[in-house]
């Protein structure tokens, strides 16, 4: 790693998402010595993680800190109140990762000059070491920057480096914001549930089970999902009748298509 006591890995903004990695590298053993938080109002759960682990935390990035590296983890809407904050305490060798939908790199690039600067797609399974991120560092990235990115990101999951910045906008679209897709199908599963007529709590229940041991199987397994699915369908059985509805033209495919662009094209309005 290329931060240290003296020249600390600075964490700007530790909410759902900042907080979500944190946890994760605590849980990975990364020294929390090395680590300055810089949040007026982290939630509280990630107050204690950083009180837990006696991890230095201070309303605005602290006058004379020189951080080896500034992770960038506020909503992108708050950028042009941060970055001007944070301008000081950059210096010409510290990288700058950010988490942010949207914001290119560009956009930092004119706040701190022509620092190095990688854009990162985290996800919240960070928090419990499977996130994916996707990461597109700048042309000043060095090696050991990037041998740095790679080992913080996959401490808490899977790292994609991408090749164009375009592509951050999709990764967002597929697993930056994809969890909340799963989540919300969980959901429907146990509305679905209850309908059909079981208890609210053995719906959720039996939804909860379901995804995350789907989920399981599929990490686990070296099948692709597609043949996983055929494994639960028998010929002309339950499945099979319920994919007819979910595999139809007007299903579940183009649906998530058209949610997928919709938070693909969200990512680019928020370019600004
Ligand atoms: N939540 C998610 O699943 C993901 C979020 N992101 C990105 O992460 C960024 C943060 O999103 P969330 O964590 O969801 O938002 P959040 O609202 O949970 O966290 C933002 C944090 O920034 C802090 N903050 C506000 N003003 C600040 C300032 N002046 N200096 C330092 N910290 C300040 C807030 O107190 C809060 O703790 C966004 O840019 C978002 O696009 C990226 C991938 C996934
Ligand atoms: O909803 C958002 O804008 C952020 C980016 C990806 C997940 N959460």
């Amino acid at each position: 790693m290329i931060f240290s006591k003296e020249r600390p890995f600075l964490l700007v903004g530790a909410g759902r998402m900042g907080g979500a990695m944190l946890s994760g590298w605590m849980a990975e053993g990364v020294d929390p010595s090395a680590i300055v938080v810089s949040d007026p109002s982290p939630p509280e759960e990630v107050r204690a993680v950083i009180t837990g682990h006696g991890i230095r935390l201070a309303p605005e990035p602290p006058a004379g800190l020189e951080p080896a590296v500034v992770m960038v983890a506020v909503k992108p809407q708050l950028m042009n109140k941060v970055l001007p904050m944070l301008a000081p305490v950059v210096k010409p060798d510290t990288l700058v990762v950010s988490v942010a939908a949207g914001t290119p790199v560009t956009t930092f690039e004119a706040a701190f000059g022509p620092v190095p600067v990688a854009r990162a797609m985290p996800n919240t399974p960070s928090m419990v070491g499977r996130g994916i991120t996707g990461v597109y560092p700048n042309a000043a990235v060095t090696a050991d920057q990037k041998d740095t990115v790679g080992s913080l990101l996959s401490a808490v999951g899977e790292v994609v480096w991408l090749e164009t910045e375009d592509e951050i906008d999709l990764v967002t679209g597929v697993s930056g914001s994809g969890p909340a897709y799963v989540f919300w199908m969980a959901e429907c599963l146990a509305a679905a549930g209850e309908t059909a007529g079981l208890s609210p709590e053995t719906a959720k229940r039996l939804a909860i089970a379901t995804v995350c041991g789907a989920g399981e199987l599929m990490h686990r397994s070296k099948e692709d999902p597609s043949v996983l699915r055929q494994n639960v369908t028998s010929p002309n059985g339950t499945t099979a009748a319920a994919l007819e509805v979910l595999m139809a033209e007007d299903g579940l495919k183009p649906l998530l298509e058209t949610a997928v662009a919709a938070a693909v094209r969200r990512a680019k309005e928020l370019r600004g």
